[in-house]
């Protein structure tokens, strides 16, 4: 089995749909943002950091991995801070090869000096906006969309789901909730989706991470979501294993085209999967589900888009035509109008992998 190799995969073009902002910081900038304001940090050496962050993580559970973030959100409180963040997630994007990405966090968790949910918004889309300019002036197109989070314990998902609206036409496209899964039900924030579902915007929800089929099928057939933030556990609704069966809820997913946002090497950190090489996706490609391919948290896992890539290509030998298929499955998922979405798939995406595949079939 011939594996892409890594460099190669970095060249070609990449849709990111999940990825969270403070999932994501360079761990030197975690350092001197925290030396400023004196947050402790369990290392102060960047390199030692980025490695705790990743040991931290990797406790087979997804509350202790979420324990993680105090740090990243510790140092995303000030409007320098967030521009800073977003400006170079960007560009640590762009240079990845990524060419659409949503990046999503919950402004509610940025309020601790004083900022109001507005100026969180504001900060974090001049910073993407800067981080964007700069990429295109070296030679790196990448479209760069919000996803504005609730915290599925919290309380404020209606109003953070208005403050989402609020700032639709300048580059936030959709809203997601977030956090602990078992226990918070999608149900609990149904009157801000059906908000939303009035306001004719999108949104997709984290559901079948740590917690089953009730909470992807609440998330679906309750709240109306347009995407599955994971989603993995749907593999629970089928059966068989030479002949794969579909549950109900495995085919209404596949029928009606529901992107399934995975994400292996978060999957396997938190205990939803036991290894990149048994993750469901193998299966869920095979049974062609609409599957696209994420990050989750680049901090937390260590990974980028590249690696996560080059991670499936080693353990189920993708080769080109795999990986144009999860990345044109993602802009057909993309929540940027469809003449957009077209346009990113004609004159990038297709054109960049016949290239490859001709140049150099793998
Ligand atoms: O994979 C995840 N599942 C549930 N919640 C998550 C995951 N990754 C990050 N979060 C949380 C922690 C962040 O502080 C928050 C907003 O980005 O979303
Ligand atoms: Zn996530």
């Amino acid at each position: 089995m011939v594996a892409i190799p890594y460099d190669e995969i970095v060249k070609a073009p990449k849709a990111l749909l999940h990825d969270h902002l403070d999932g994501g910081l360079r761990p030197a900038t975690i350092v001197e943002l925290a030396d400023g304001i004196g947050h402790p940090l369990p290392e102060t050496d960047p390199a030692a950091l980025g490695e705790w962050f990743v040991t931290a993580a990797n406790s087979g559970s997804l509350e202790r991995y979420l324990e993680t973030f105090a740090h990243t959100v510790a140092v995303m409180q000030t409007e320098e801070g967030l521009h800073r963040v977003a400006r170079e997630c960007a560009l640590d994007l762009a240079a990845d090869g990524v060419v659409y990405a949503e990046v999503r966090y919950a402004p509610e968790q940025h309020l601790e000096r004083g900022l109001s949910l507005d100026a969180v918004v504001e900060a974090v889309l001049a910073g993407f906006r800067d981080g964007t300019a700069e990429a295109a002036a070296a030679g790196r197109t990448i479209r760069v969309g919000t996803l504005v989070t609730a915290m599925r314990h919290a309380a404020r998902s209606q109003e953070i789901a208005e403050l989402a609206v609020r700032h639709r036409d300048s580059g936030v496209v959709g809203f997601d909730i977030a956090g602990a899964e078992a226990g918070f039900p999608p149900t609990r924030h149904l009157d801000a989706f059906e908000y939303l579902q009035r306001e004719n915007f999108h949104f997709t929800i984290h559901a079948g991470e740590a917690f089953g089929l009730p909470s992807i099928w609440q998330a679906i057939q309750w709240c109306g979501a347009d995407r599955l933030g994971h989603g993995v556990r749907i593999v629970d609704d089928i059966t068989g294993e030479s002949a794969p069966v579909l549950g109900r809820l495995a085919s209404y997913v596949r029928d009606k085209r529901i992107p399934l946002e995975l994400c292996p090497s978060s999957n396997v950190q938190t205990g939803a999967a036991p290894s990149i090489a048994e993750h469901p996706i193998g299966l869920l490609r095979d049974l062609r589900f609409r599957v696209t391919v994420n990050t989750d948290n680049r901090l937390m896992s260590g990974t980028s888009m590249s690696r996560e890539m080059a991670l499936l290509s080693e353990a189920f030998g993708y080769g080109w035509a795999e990986m144009q298929w999860f990345t044109i499955n993602a802009m057909k998922s993309a929540f940027v109008p469809f003449d957009e979405r077209l346009s990113i798939i004609n004159e990038v995406i297709k054109p960049a992998y016949s290239k490859l595949i001709t140049e150099r079939p793998l």
